[in-house]
């Protein structure tokens, strides 16, 4: 039983220069205790896919009518796309589904301690008193490897190292138990060290409370360490997606293969690095056939890619990639 499923999710934006679609019929779905890795260039259409699961887009938002997104609850499957009040939308905000985002000062208001905002957000989503609440709050701090979890909970925000800052953020958010825990480039802003940490802590979060995990990044050697399966993401479509290993071990897209031939090799230094020719285009012109059709350096002039839009087809056991079946690379 999947925790969560998205079906032909396509968004678009209302604006001065016309309507900006950053998704385009994008599916997926989750399993409890599965790590998703969300991977793409700038603008790719990651955040907006997630902030979709919990209808967080902005107010020039359209979904596409054919959109559905599923959670699956322990009360029954709740229609996230149907959610219109509010209170209705409690249950995915903070409640079933918690997001963390790349820079924790966004997440912590600044006048507040950050116990004092732990508490808030589990009276509002349990039935807890507030002795309740603040125990549960600090052993939370505790539990992600804050030291003096108590003195922290008295602090404000800028009071943390941007690593505790992450790491209380953490903690907040998988203070309600979510079933499903968005994480938004959660370790951009880190140096190294401490992103492993945290990489760890998620993992260790994983197995102990059993959530899925939605993990945002446009590093695919991230993914790699985090994620048992993956979309990669240009353009507002998923132009492949897969167990981890497959996509990464054998990319079927050309697109895959650019963002992996664009990564430092550590074990050859010298070798190197091949970023993918041309830029982005603009959401307004998007390009029509395959998005990446402009991009992609495997393709002859007149191909069908230039205008006809290739299926995800399967080529290999749920790995797909958006290829036309005669184009499948025979994997070994
Ligand atoms: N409220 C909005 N109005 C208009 N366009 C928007 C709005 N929000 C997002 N977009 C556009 O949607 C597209 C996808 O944005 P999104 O933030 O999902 O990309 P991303 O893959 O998460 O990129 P990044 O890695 O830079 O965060 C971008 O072109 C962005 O400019």
């Amino acid at each position: 039983m999947s925790l969560i499923d998205v079906k032909n999710l396509t968004v678009q934006f209302k604006t001065d220069e016309g309507l900006v679609t950053a998704v385009d019929d994008v599916s997926f779905s989750l399993k409890p205790g599965e790590v998703m890795g969300l991977v793409g260039e700038s603008g790719s259409g990651k955040s907006v896919t997630a902030k979709s699961l919990m209808k967080l887009n902005a107010r020039n938002t359209v979904y596409g009518s054919d959109s559905r997104i599923t959670l699956h609850l322990d009360d029954g499957p709740v229609d996230v796309m149907g959610l219109k009040r509010p209170r209705d939308m409690q249950v995915v905000r903070g409640g079933a589904v918690s997001m963390i985002f790349q820079e924790p000062m966004a997440s912590f208001a600044p006048a507040m301690t950050i116990g004092s905002q732990m508490v808030e957000q589990l009276l509002i989503h349990t039935n807890m008193n507030k002795k309740q609440a603040k125990d549960l709050s600090i052993e939370m701090l505790d539990r992600v490897g804050i030291l003096d979890p108590a003195i922290r909970f008295g602090q404000y925000a800028f009071e943390l190292s941007g690593g505790m800052r992450q790491r209380a953020m953490i903690a907040m958010a998988l203070s309600t138990k979510p079933k499903l825990l968005i994480a938004d480039e959660p370790t951009t802003a880190l140096d190294v060290t401490i992103q492993a940490q945290v990489l760890d802590l998620m993992r260790d979060l994983v197995s102990e409370f059993g959530m899925g995990i939605i993990f945002i990044t446009h590093d695919l050697s991230v993914v790699a360490q985090t994620a048992d399966k993956v979309a990669v993401m240009y353009l507002g479509r998923i132009l492949e997606s897969g167990p981890v290993r497959d996509v990464i071990r054998t990319p079927a897209h050309a697109y895959t293969r650019g963002l992996l031939n664009a990564l430092p090799r550590l074990d050859d230094l010298d070798a190197p690095l091949t970023p993918i020719p041309g830029d982005i285009p603009s959401p307004l012109e998007r390009p029509n056939g395959c998005v990446f059709h402009p991009r992609n350096p495997e393709l002859q002039p007149g191909s069908r890619y230039e205008t006809e839009r290739p299926p995800l087809t399967e080529v290999s056991p749920g790995h797909f990639a958006a290829l036309f079946p005669e184009d499948v690379p025979s994997l070994p």
